[in-house]
């Protein structure tokens, strides 16, 4: 594994805590909504959010090609000019990907949100290489995106260690299923730690954790971002009670493979057609029906 002495390396650290949402791409008719997408990033940016994922696993970006995954993102910065992006950038082709970061660099983000590669799984040296390859072309900070069940990669603690030495790899979206190595890097500290998991968002944040990036956060965002704010001031009776009452809506949005839940929910109030693009698939009519009755349940708890 190489280390990173080079001086085109430097970077300023950015503070990535708060909640981000990653949005959904609004389809209809098999097209991008853009009108849509721009409302929903217009309602979600003023409820105290972070800022707004674009393109990730939530946006259904693996089935948005190059021009649209750009212009979805040009929508959002046009509806939210002053909130920070985050763009997701996955891919299984490092030339490819290394020249998505070259087209990125004209627009202004808060980072890029890198997975490892798909399918491929490659050693830990191959992994260190894809991040260090990807972290040297960015202009901007890379959130590390940590989903094995996802990629079918495992980074290992030593990998992330050794990441966390480049300066602009800076923060982890943290699906990696492995506690152990989620409080390793906590102990450690150089590496923010977004829950990428939304059920762990809790547990994350009292554990020492920034942020996180929840794509259940589309609905009752306002919630999220008062429970988020209790931990961190540490009212923790208050963020309890905030967190147990979406405790089972958070749940229900992930029983069938998202985003489909979110924009079941974003469709019955208005927001858009619930609409997804194929392989993915709407909600079931039974988890409409939970859906429905986990979102009444928490703007009326018994
Ligand atoms: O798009 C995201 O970023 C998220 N993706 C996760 C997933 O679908 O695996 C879920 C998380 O809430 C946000």
């Amino acid at each position: 594994m190489h280390h990173f002495s080079n001086a085109s390396t430097t970077a300023t650290t950015a503070d990535f805590s708060g909640l981000w949402v990653p949005l959904v791409t609004p389809f209809r008719a098999g097209a991008v909504d853009h009108v849509a997408l721009a409302a929903l990033a217009r309602r979600l940016g003023s409820t105290g959010i972070a800022g707004l994922v674009v393109c990730g696993s939530t946006g259904e970006a693996a089935a948005l090609d190059d021009d649209e995954k750009l212009a979805v993102l040009d929508t959002v910065a046009a509806a939210t000019p002053e909130l920070p992006r985050m763009m997701g950038l996955a891919g299984e082709h490092l030339g490819h990907t290394l020249s998505a970061v070259r087209r990125l660099a004209s627009r202004p983000l808060a980072a890029l949100l890198v997975p490892p590669p798909s399918y491929i799984r490659p050693s830990q040296d191959g992994l260190h290489t894809w991040f260090a390859a990807i972290a040297d072309a960015s202009g901007v900070p890379i959130v590390v995106y940590d989903i094995p069940y996802r990629t079918g990669s495992t980074l290992a603690l030593s990998t992330m260690r050794a990441l966390a030495e480049h300066p602009r790899i800076q923060a982890v979206k943290d699906c990696g299923g492995d506690a152990g190595k989620t409080r390793a890097l906590l102990a450690d500290g150089r590496l923010q730690m977004l829950a990428g998991e939304d059920a762990q968002i809790f547990s994350l944040l009292c554990e020492g954790g920034t942020g996180a990036i929840a794509a259940s956060a589309h609905l009752h965002t306002d919630r999220f971002v008062a429970m988020m704010r209790a931990i961190r001031e540490e009212r923790l009776a208050d963020a309890r009670g905030l967190w147990q009452a979406l405790v089972p809506l958070i749940d229900a949005m992930f029983a069938e493979p998202n985003p489909a839940a979110v924009k079941a929910l974003l469709a019955h109030q208005g927001d858009l057609a619930d609409e997804l693009r194929a392989p993915m698939t709407p909600a079931s009519a039974a988890l409409r029906t939970r859906l429905l009755a986990a979102h009444a349940a928490v703007l009326s708890p018994r």
